[in-house]
């Protein structure tokens, strides 16, 4: 009963949010249902939660550590960490120092792209490496950037539902990751990027289960093209998995005179929801889609 009442609130809720476009009538909306009946739907939408002050709360952040994350994982994860802390003492960051990066929001599911799916599925829509909701199943893993050096660690538990030859990682995996690494130094270095070229070259089988280093770095910028180049390693770095060179292209291509009215319009949503969720205060791997978007 109180299941299927809280159903009739949420489609209620959902049916009102969506038409009721104008800010004011919505807040007032917003403060007259009761908080606990719009949980279920406010928890999927950073957007809306952003207008709900006493349930604001930063989106779920995968590259924290989780039960699933091996002894090494973690021993990994806190040198990396330590080292982000001794720049920060006294409350200074030094430049030159160590970051973590938070995992990827989908907050831009409201920007350009994802035309064939529905509303309701762009919702949905997950970053693939982000996609399994089992703790340890898939891709685990963290990324750590050295802004100054242009470079960026990530450190990578392969999960077994990764396996492709029996015991080990597949390479579509391998590639996901690596790609994943290469995309996220250059878009932190140049904007929003796509991968154009992506070399890999496969040396020696990843267990699965095991932790590997992915070490980033940047070969040299050539107008819109940023190269970027990485070594697989296993935790400890005595043995070579994989090495990748790549050629990301900065900004989206120009879009045709008809398309691009209906492209700035999303744009400007897009930049309204990042506005509304973080107050303006866009963290490191949220700043480079201020700059990039053509419009
Ligand atoms: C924190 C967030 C973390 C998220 C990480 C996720 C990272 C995931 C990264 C991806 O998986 S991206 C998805 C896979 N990639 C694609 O789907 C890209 C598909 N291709 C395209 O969209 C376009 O071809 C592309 C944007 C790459 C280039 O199209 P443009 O029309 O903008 O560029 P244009 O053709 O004018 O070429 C610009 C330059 O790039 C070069 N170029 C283009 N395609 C290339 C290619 N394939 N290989 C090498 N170079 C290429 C091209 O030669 C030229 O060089 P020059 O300036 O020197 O003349």
């Amino acid at each position: 009963m109180l299941r299927h009442g809280l159903q009739v609130t949420r489609v209620f809720c959902q049916t009102v949010l969506h038409t009721v476009s104008a800010r004011p009538l919505r807040s007032a909306i917003l403060r007259l249902i009761p908080r606990t009946a719009l949980l279920p739907w406010l928890s999927s939408r950073a957007v809306s939660v952003s207008e709900w002050p006493l349930l604001s709360s930063p989106p779920r952040d995968y590259s924290l550590p989780n039960p699933s994350w091996s002894t090494e994982m973690r021993r990994l994860y806190e040198y990396y960490d330590s080292l982000c802390e001794k720049e920060m003492e006294g409350g200074e960051k030094k430049p030159g120092g160590w970051g973590r990066l938070p995992s990827y929001n989908r907050t831009l599911k409201y920007a350009a792209g994802g035309k064939c799916l529905s509303k309701l599925l762009k919702e949905k829509a997950r970053l693939f490496t982000r996609n399994t909701e089992e703790q340890g199943a898939a891709f685990e893993y963290v990324v750590f950037m050295n802004k100054s050096e242009k470079r960026c660690v990530c450190i990578f538990q392969a999960g077994h539902l990764l396996e492709g030859p029996p015991g080990n990682v597949h390479g579509g995996a391998i590639a996901t990751i690596i790609d994943t690494s290469l995309g996220t130094l250059a878009g932190y270095l140049s904007g929003i990027v796509m991968t154009a070229n992506l070399n890999i070259n496969y040396c020696s089988p990843i267990p699965l289960g095991s932790v590997v280093l992915i070490d980033s770095v940047l070969d040299k910028v050539e107008g819109r093209k940023t190269f970027v180049s990485c070594q697989v390693t296993s935790s400890d770095g005595s043995k070579l998995h994989t090495e990748a060179t790549g050629n990301a292209v900065a900004g989206l291509p120009i879009p045709r005179q008809s398309q691009h009215a209906t492209l700035k319009k999303k744009m400007s949503n897009t930049h309204r929801h990042l506005k509304h969720t973080f107050h303006g205060r866009l963290n490191p791997s949220f700043a480079y889609f201020k700059v990039c978007f053509p419009c």
